[in-house]
């Protein structure tokens, strides 16, 4: 068992689990499972840029009498849809999983976020544990239990809350990843600075000199806290992790879930977000410098090129948080202090998105 681990709490109404961190751990998969009195029947779902990943998975689990079923899944954000959802509980169902079985979900946001969902919906719910092998799903999706597929019309339209049975979290996959997808993880951890920790904000700005250990788990604690506080989105505290996805959804929507990364529309959407409180709530001018500066650093985007304005009005529309005819967005009185307003007009969206798409 691995000396250097840190083990976190995410405390939910509906369950309370641990979050793992440590270099090397998937090694240590066989006796987790055996820990958590996993059955012998698993499935593991993995994306098939990590097969190297879950060979480790198997080896672990097999020295600890497991039998895990094995199911690849195509790469990309493409795969969060209802064909790959069918796809996974038709091989489930042919793996003869039952209620006691468990999935193990290895890979980025989308194969968490499409496993979990299937996990869901299998016989009712089974129970499944996350293995993140991308920054952003370590930092951010793995944690407090959404699951969910695509809709052509709109971001994570269809979904449910299931919280995993534990997250298993070792950095040292992070070695494959491009540096693309390591700024587009980033994001996600920026967006927590900007809502809530001046202090991670501080971090974030060393760069390469940040301390990445301390970035993951600093980003999963303030994540529990969030989620342990509103587990459903029903006060509103949640919601505040939505910072730069109102527009962020849209334009991943508008893109056709091609190109732009999710990271990096959540960069442009923070950026959006930061303009729209400058101009509606005086948010302050160095302030919006601070993030294009951070944004820069990693190589994040600031603007969207080549999208179509009236794409992006149509997917705001269809967002799950519009409520009566108004979108809910996350703007900033100043950096930590994050607010819900369901007050902007159409000549405020307008003018943000010639600011966005110039
Ligand atoms: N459920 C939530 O709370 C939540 C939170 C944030 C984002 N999301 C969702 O997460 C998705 C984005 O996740 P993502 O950025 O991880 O994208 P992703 O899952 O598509 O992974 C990005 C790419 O990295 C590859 N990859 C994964 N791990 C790798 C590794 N260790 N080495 C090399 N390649 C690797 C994948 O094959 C893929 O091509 C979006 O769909 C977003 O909506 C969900
Ligand atoms: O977990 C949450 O809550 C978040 O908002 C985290 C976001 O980073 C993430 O992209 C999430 O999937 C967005 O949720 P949605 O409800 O707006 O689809
Ligand atoms: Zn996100």
């Amino acid at each position: 068992m691995n000396a250097q681990r840190i083990t976190l709490r995410v405390s939910t109404p509906s369950r309370n689990y641990f979050v793992h961190i440590a270099k090397g751990i998937l090694r240590d998969s066989g006796l987790l499972a055996q820990q958590l009195g996993l059955e012998k029947r698993i499935a593991l779902i993995f994306d098939e840029a990590v097969k190297a990943y879950a060979t480790k998975i198997v080896d672990s689990l097999k020295a600890y009498g497991y039998e895990p079923k094995l199911l690849a899944i195509a790469s990309g954000e493409g795969s969060k849809s209802f064909k790959t959802v069918e796809m996974i509980v038709t091989a489930l169902s042919e793996m003869e999983l039952d209620r006691k079985s468990t999935i193990i979900a290895l890979g980025g946001g989308v194969l968490g976020d499409v496993a979990g969902f299937a996990a869901s919906i299998f016989l009712r719910g089974i129970s499944f544990v996350l293995v993140p092998t991308t920054l952003l799903a370590m930092v951010d999706s793995a944690i407090g239990g959404k699951t969910g597929i695509n809709l052509p019309q709109g971001k994570n339209l269809i979904g449910s809350f299931h919280q995993p049975l534990e997250v298993w979290i070792d950095p040292t996959v992070l070695d494959t990843l491009s540096a693309r997808l390591i700024s587009a993880g980033m994001a996600e951890i920026i967006k927590y600075g900007m809502i809530h920790d001046q202090a991670l904000l501080e971090e974030i700005e060393k760069k390469d000199k940040a301390d990445l250990l301390y970035l993951i788990k600093r980003s999963v604690e303030i994540k529990a806290e969030i989620v342990g506080a509103d587990e459903k989105e029903k006060t509103g505290k949640r919601a505040l992790l939505n910072f730069g996805h109102t527009l962020g959804h849209a334009l991943e929507a508008a893109n056709g879930y091609k190109d732009l990364l999710h990271g990096e529309a959540v960069a442009i959407g923070m950026h959006g977000a930061c303009l729209l409180s400058n101009r509606l709530l005086s948010f302050p001018e160095t302030a919006i410098e601070r993030l294009k500066k951070i944004l820069r650093l990693y190589s994040l985007p600031l603007k969207a090129q080549g999208l179509s304005q009236r794409d992006i009005l149509d997917a705001l529309k269809l967002d799950k948080k519009r409520d009566r005819g108004t979108n809910a967005w996350v703007l900033l009185k100043n950096i930590g202090l994050p607010i819900i307003s369901k007050e902007i007009t159409k000549e405020d969206v307008d003018w943000l998105l010639k600011e966005i798409l110039d």
